[in-house]
């Protein structure tokens, strides 16, 4: 055909099967990242009214401690990027009626693309080829505020290639790892070739701030939380003998619960992020999980007994983590890469979801070599505003 040489697809039928990927989406590679100054979650009750001036607050810190115990909770740990010496520097941020933003934004726009650049070289040696064959990058984070953002900076920090198409998620809290990695499927199966890096980053400190004027509904994420990066390689048709796959992406969906909208909610504003988290979403969770696990199964013609799955649920909390277990009737031990992430790290929002599809692998390796049987089939669920549940069927690969 003309100076082109040769002829042009009959149809766009064609061109469109030519363009997308043969098999499921993959995850090829996984990688994980946390800030140096680590907190001991019984300690952090007597830090925070300490660092914030609000020992006189005794009925509040009292409570705090009640939450913080580590049984309650099921956090032992959490890392966190604001440290003494930062806040000491920043005195405005333990005060919600002074304005912060801008001195959060700044220290957010350096230290969450860093995190994120630390999480992504581990999954991509793990993936085994060169940055630059990155095609895609979705990168969530709640801890941004300015254009151009973290994702830009991050393909910057990777030596990625200037074609790389780039998308960030603002502010899906808890859910914005399950949703990243549902757009990274998306991507994957409809862009033959594709390589999509999927990066969450969350950092506490845009959220931080004491309790004087507060309820604890409003500060008790200051006991929940923490900072953490993931890093998740995906791609479709992996090329062997470098490309291992981990997990194939059978099944993807988001689910609103009807009238939950003020059940979760954050928002900007000039003392940084404010948040407010109902004391009913564990059990709204509880009520709904079910209902979205038996609509995706059905769709996949696939009948399954919850215990013979294995499990990647979002630890939004341990109250979370119990109603789950309850209402599907899970075995002990079902949600323990779940627990692990909570009590070693805590809620890092989007991130947490990364963080236990990396110790779910890491438990089904060690499983696998002593020669123990591990389930085929397994769920991925993360949570947040909305109240939105981001449901995922994953199915394992031998490696
Ligand atoms: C570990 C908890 C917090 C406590 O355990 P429990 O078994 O419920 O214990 P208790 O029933 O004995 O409650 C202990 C105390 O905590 C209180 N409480 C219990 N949740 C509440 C409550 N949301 N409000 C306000 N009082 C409460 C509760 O009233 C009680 O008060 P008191 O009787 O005076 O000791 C448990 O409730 C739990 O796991 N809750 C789930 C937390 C949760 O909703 N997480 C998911 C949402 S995550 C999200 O949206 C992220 C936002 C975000 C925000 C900031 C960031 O930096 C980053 C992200």
């Amino acid at each position: 055909m003309g100076s082109m040489g040769r002829a042009l697809p009959a149809t766009v039928d064609e061109i469109r099967r030519a363009q997308r990927a043969d098999g499921p989406a993959t995850v090829l590679g996984i990688g994980t990242a946390n800030p140096p100054t680590c907190m001991a979650q019984d300690d952090y009750p007597d830090y925070y009214f300490r660092v914030t001036n609000s020992e006189h607050l005794t009925d509040l810190k009292a409570k705090l401690t009640r939450i913080c115990n580590n049984k309650k909770s099921g956090i032992r740990q959490r890392y966190l990027h604001l440290d003494e010496e930062l806040l000491a520097a920043n005195p405005d941020f333990i005060d919600r009626t002074r304005s912060s933003l801008d001195a959060r934004v700044e220290m957010a726009s350096a230290a969450v693309p860093e995190l994120a650049a630390a999480a992504a070289a581990k999954a991509i040696a793990e993936w085994g080829r060169p940055a630059t064959d990155i095609t895609h990058l979705v990168f969530s984070t709640y801890s941004g505020a300015r254009a151009p953002s973290a994702d830009r900076r991050l393909a910057s920090l990777l030596g990625l290639r200037p074609t790389v198409s780039r998308t960030i998620l603002n502010l899906h809290g808890c859910y914005g790892g399950g949703r990243s990695l549902q757009l990274a499927k998306e991507l994957a199966e409809n862009n033959r070739g594709a390589r999509v890096l999927v990066a969450c980053s969350e950092i506490t400190l845009i959220a931080f701030y004491g309790p004087e004027g507060g309820c604890v509904d409003n500060i008790i994420g200051q006991t929940l939380f923490g900072d953490g990066a993931g890093a998740v390689i995906v791609g479709a048709d992996p090329v062997a003998p470098v490309e291992l796959p981990l997990f194939e992406m059978a099944f993807a969906s988001q689910t609103t619960i009807p009238e939950t909208e003020d059940a979760i909610s954050m928002q900007i504003s000039k003392c940084g992020m404010e948040y407010h988290l109902s004391s009913q979403v564990p059990r709204l969770l509880g009520c709904n999980v079910e209902r979205c696990l038996v609509d995706a199964f059905r769709t996949l013609g696939i009948s399954a007994a919850w215990n013979d799955l294995f499990w990647a649920i979002h630890p939004g909390g341990r109250a979370i983590l119990d109603n789950i277990e309850e209402v599907l009737g899970l075995e002990d031990g079902k949600l323990a890469a779940s627990r692990r992430v909570l009590s070693e790290f805590g809620n890092m929002s989007g991130t947490t979801v990364i963080f236990v599809l990396d110790e779910l692998r890491r438990r089904r390796a060690a499983a696998a070599k002593q020669g123990g049987e591990t389930p085929e089939w397994g769920v991925m669920m993360a949570f947040g505003p909305g109240i939105t549940i981001e449901t995922m069927v994953l199915h394992a690969l031998a490696t």
